[in-house]
């Protein structure tokens, strides 16, 4: 039986076709419809591991997550997460496939084209209605051919299409007029409606120009959504996250994250940014580590790479003098393995560098390997040691997401988080060391800093040492203690603005007519 769909395409990237979709997948489930997120295809290095132990793009996640049901591979069954030089590995259904240039993927796109069928049909069994997003715009003429994301993803499964401006970027009417220009017949014949998104004006001067395009398209504008921001998880590589600045820095704990080339899984330090009593940004430059007090080396889809760019880039003597002077380190995946000694790749992945030296900073070896550790995780605190006075058996929860295995452990690091369980099984072992002095912490858990019994002690403890009060950090405002629970609420909210902008009874007719 096939399903009702309706996939959302935009003009361009960043439009907001991620949170719309997320909206409208909130709205069915709050009138009782078992909605799933769908989108062949992601390219991002912001990923998640699901309970069955299957790589996804982050974006359906939160999608899932609003639709008020699990995150599952099948809802995202190709990301492409770049590597460099032109290359990605390609996940497919969850798994590692392999490392392609972008020109052999391109010829691999019509044999997986059939696959993809069938897995968005073993999708759709499950639910009763899919809302599917595509991917930048559907008007790149030279992609067209081999599509499998936008029009061509909509032919597949025959879905009607609706298409989503930015006013706020300008050139709205020309660039819903251009991209249906761009489409041949039958697909334009897709496109049931167009949505402006990101409005910031006065509606009653926009509504003559909605007439007119009306007129000139002949397709109904579905709403104008009224630019708003609420904190939901975003993946797309093309990301704001990285322009946020801390005000002011005095009282404050002031954490830098590095902005590596490659970084991977900034949803990371989400949690940071909410809290109260912490200056939190990302560092390109050596120079803008100076005034920090702990630094954190993050993912990166290409450890071995990024490594270079700190040396070249000079990050180096400045994050051993961090170290000399009392102050934190913490390193989460590949930022845990450039931390070490000596990074082995004798079968080139990532990169054709085979051995390198590491920041020395950790006494551990990682050696690269061609099989993937894709994991959930859960664990507990078990030093107490330096900063972490106060999280001694503290639970934490999060995944694994990496290629490298830390082969080589030196007996003088301290063992900080142990595991108990990796994907519902029980499972024992140590997976976060820091070393003897307590000032180096490294560990492959993504997700690390979302359980706040954790992470308020230890941040709270490197305020004290830095002589600020000793529960000066802590979660802004009341609404966040109970992360779950905000981000239902933020869900809601989506689906309320929805309501009130959006004509559903035309998107419910054109899903259920
Ligand atoms: N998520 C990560 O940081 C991955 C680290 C590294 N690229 C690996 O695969 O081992």
């Amino acid at each position: 039986m096939h399903k009702p769909r309706v996939m959302f395409q935009g003009t361009a990237s960043s439009v907001g076709k991620s949170v719309l979709v997320a909206g409208l997948c909130r709205v069915l489930h709050e009138d009782g419809y078992k909605v799933t997120p769908y989108k062949s295809q992601n390219m991002s290095l912001n990923s998640y591991i699901t309970e069955e132990g299957k790589e996804m793009g982050r974006a359906q996640v939160m999608q899932a997550e609003a639709a008020g049901i699990k995150p599952h591979a099948l809802m995202n069954p190709i990301l492409i997460k770049p590597t460099g030089d032109m290359k990605a590995q390609y996940i497919i259904e969850g798994e590692v496939f392999k490392d392609m240039t972008a020109m052999e993927y391109q010829q691999f796109k019509p044999e997986l084209k059939k696959r993809l069928k069938t897995l968005y049909e073993k999708l759709e069994d499950d639910f009763d209605v899919v809302v599917l997003e595509g991917a930048g715009s559907p008007a790149e003429i030279n992609l067209r051919e081999g599509d499998i994301v936008n029009m061509g993803m909509a032919e597949l499964i025959d879905s009607p299409v609706i298409l989503i401006g930015d006013i706020d970027k300008g050139g709205v009417f020309a660039s819903l007029v251009g991209t249906l220009m761009l489409l041949s017949e039958e697909e334009r014949k897709r496109v049931k409606g167009v949505v402006i998104n990101k409005f910031r004006g006065d509606l009653e001067i926009l509504k003559p120009g909605l007439k007119m395009l009306e007129d000139i398209i002949h397709i109904p504008v579905l709403g104008v959504i009224p630019y708003f921001k609420l904190a939901l998880e975003d993946e797309d590589s093309v990301s704001t996250v990285f322009e946020q600045h801390p005000s002011t820095l005095e009282e404050k704990l002031i954490i830098k994250i590095i902005r590596l080339p490659h970084l991977s899984n900034f949803t990371d330090f989400n949690r940071l940014f909410a809290l109260e009593g912490v200056a939190v940004s990302y560092a390109s430059k050596p120079h803008e580590l100076e005034d920090a007090d702990l630094i954190i080396l993050p993912g990166s889809k290409n450890t071995i790479d990024d490594l270079n760019f700190l040396k070249e880039e000079g990050f180096v003597p400045i994050l051993h003098r961090h170290k000399a002077a009392g102050k934190t380190l913490f390193g989460i995946c590949g930022g845990y393995q450039m931390l070490g000694r000596k990074l082995y790749n004798p079968s080139l992945m990532e990169t054709t560098i085979r051995e390198v030296e590491g920041l020395n900073l950790l006494s551990i070896d990682t050696q690269f390997e061609t099989e993937k550790t894709m994991t959930q995780v859960k664990g507990y605190i078990v030093s107490d040691k330096g900063h972490l006075k106060g999280c001694l058996n503290q639970p934490i929860e999060g995944y694994e997401i990496h290629m490298g295995q830390t082969i080589w452990y030196d007996e003088s690091l301290v063992p900080f988080v142990a595991l108990n369980e990796t994907l519902g099984s029980a499972d024992h072992r140590i997976e976060g060391y820091h070393d003897p002095d307590a000032l180096v912490y490294g560990t492959y858990i993504h997700g690390i800093f979302d359980k706040l019994s954790f992470t308020l002690p230890f941040l709270n403890a490197l305020a004290c040492a830095k002589g600020l009060g000793a529960d000066s950090i802590k979660l802004a405002g009341s609404t966040h203690t109970d992360y779950a629970a905000f981000k239902e609420s933020q869900y809601s909210q989506l689906a309320n603005l929805l309501r009130d902008h959006l004509d559903l009874e035309t998107i419910y007719s054109i899903l259920f007519k």
